[in-house]
């Protein structure tokens, strides 16, 4: 017998199971305007699903792997928001790369549902088609992604014989 799990990507609005769920978005707002539309992506998502988003903003993309580590434990699951472009230097691959590692550091190390929703593009225009809500919603992609996985979460809990 096979027994499928869908996980994660595309949970439904209607999951009872999410609803009220305490969701921390931290958004870096080194690019205000890409923040202004991945926020909205996100914060629609949530509302969506009848959770509940608490918003704390960085200045960068890299402030925002210790603000998840300093208050996660306060939510159920965490979206990620910002965006990297690349300039002049190899400053991109540190703020790039060490955000996402510490993400995932953080959300395999303590079993936290997070969607990563930190841009990494080379130029202002890729960022923008994916942060805008009508064109790729990247931040709303986030949101259903750290959705996704707390249902598994939830689901594989609730199945864990006692
Ligand atoms: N260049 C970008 C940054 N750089 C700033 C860092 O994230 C950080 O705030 C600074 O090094 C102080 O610790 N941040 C972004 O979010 N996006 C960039 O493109
Ligand atoms: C992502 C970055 O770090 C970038 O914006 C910084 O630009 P530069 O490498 O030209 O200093």
């Amino acid at each position: 017998m096979v027994a499928h799990t869908r996980a994660a990507t595309a949970p439904m609005p209607a999951d009872p199971a999410l609803a009220g769920a305490r969701i921390l978005v931290v958004e870096a707002r080194y690019y205000e305007a890409l923040a202004d539309e991945l926020l909205a992506g996100a914060l629609a998502v949530i509302e969506a699903f009848a959770a509940h988003a608490t918003v704390v903003t960085v200045p960068g993309a890299l402030e925002i792997p210790a603000a998840v580590a300093i208050l996660a434990d306060e939510y159920d699951a965490v979206v990620a928001l910002g965006c990297v472009i690349r300039g002049e230097t190899g400053h991109y691959d540190i703020v790039a790369g060490e955000s996402a590692r510490a993400l995932m550091d953080l959300s395999v190390q303590r079993r936290l549902p997070l969607g990563n929703g930190i841009l990494t593009v080379e130029t202002e225009a890729q960022a923008l088609e994916r942060a805008r809500v009508a064109e790729m919603n990247k931040g709303g992609g986030a949101a259903e992604a750290a959705l996704g996985v707390l249902a598994l979460k939830r689901a594989a809990e609730a199945a864990r014989p006692r």
